[in-house]
């Protein structure tokens, strides 16, 4: 795959000294769906201020499509579509207005048929006449999505897509998110959402306090850092976690029916086999086993707690 984005050495201290980025080197490949997670004040919206062009980083360069951001602004900013966190669009305008002007800013030639796909892709062709203040407040953000799209760029940015959404709407998002990617625009987006990064991203970027701390194929990651969780179900239930048990650090589940175990899937011992022998040990009979991946959100967490840590 070609790469589409390339960041080297991005820094950006603010006026008042603050340095939100420090020295961020990224590169995103073309068609691919990158997310970008973070805490509050990580980092995450300078950072796609700057690719798009509307900061100016303090150090460091930045390539869309092959156009230096500095420049060739023109270039770049012509291969992105930036769907920012806050709805900013005339309430009073047409839904489709707004888009055709849109496109027009990038100096693109009228184009009603891509307009109209447009619209039809995002299931708002029905409502193209509705002024924006009409609509709903998913409708509002796919015009947002729309008019990022009306230029045909190739990379579409999303800060936060779903913030603050009801689950439905989410799911929507991703789904509708999962479609872009078909028609083979780049997507990044950023989210505090990490069900969101587990559910959409091929890959997975973790800033922190301007730092990229790790960039990673979001199964690989959760494969190298995820903890597995073992259920045993068992054939009659506990009142309490026997004391020879003590050591694997288990927990009582399901009222009693269950013994649940982290392990970590790396470790020379994982533990697994020495439990279900002392359970066997002690006449504890079981009925079932599985296991379950941790999720992002453990690994994300574990993450900036040991940054923090250290
Ligand atoms: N114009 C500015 N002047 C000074 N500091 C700023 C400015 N804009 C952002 N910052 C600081 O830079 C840091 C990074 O902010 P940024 O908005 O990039 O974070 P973020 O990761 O997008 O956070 P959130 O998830 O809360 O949106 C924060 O500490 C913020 O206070």
């Amino acid at each position: 795959m070609a790469s589409i984005i390339e960041t080297e050495g991005l820094t950006k201290s603010y006026a008042s000294g603050f340095k939100a980025l420090n020295g961020v080197d990224l590169t995103i490949e073309e068609g691919e769906i990158f997310a970008l997670l973070g805490p509050n004040g990580a980092g995450k919206t300078t950072m796609i201020s700057i690719i798009c062009g509307i900061a100016r980083a303090s150090s460091g360069s930045v390539k869309v499509a092959g156009h230096d951001i500095v420049r060739d602004y023109r270039g770049a900013r012509a291969a992105i579509g930036l769907v920012p966190q806050e709805l900013s669009t005339d309430q009073f305008e047409r839904v489709i207005d707004t888009v055709t002007f849109s496109r027009g800013l990038f100096g693109k030639p009228r184009n009603p048929a891509h307009v109209e796909k447009i619209l039809r892709d995002l299931s708002l062709w029905d409502k193209r006449n509705a002024k924006i203040l009409e609509l709903s407040g998913g409708m509002k953000r796919r015009v947002m999505i729309a008019k990022a799209l009306s230029h045909e760029p190739r990379v579409l940015f999303l800060d936060e897509p779903t913030a603050g959404v009801d689950v439905e709407l989410r799911r929507d998002m991703w789904k509708l998110i999962g479609q872009l990617r078909e028609t083979g625009v780049t997507i990044i987006l950023t989210t505090h959402y990490i069900e969101e990064a587990e559910e959409m991203a091929d890959r997975v970027g973790v800033i922190n306090r301007g730092e990229l701390m790790l960039v990673e194929d979001k199964t690989a990651l959760m494969k190298k850092l995820g903890k597995k969780t073992l259920t045993v179900v068992l054939a009659e239930r506990l009142d309490a976690v026997p004391a020879e048990l003590a050591e694997w650090q288990v927990t009582l589940k399901g009222d009693g029916q269950e013994i649940e175990y982290i392990f970590d899937t790396q470790a020379e011992r994982t533990g697994v086999s020495s439990l279900l022998r002392r359970l066997g040990d002690l006449g504890i009979g079981y009925k079932d086993l599985n296991t379950a991946q941790s999720s992002l959100e453990d690994i994300f967490v574990a993450l900036v707690h040991q940054e923090k840590a250290a």
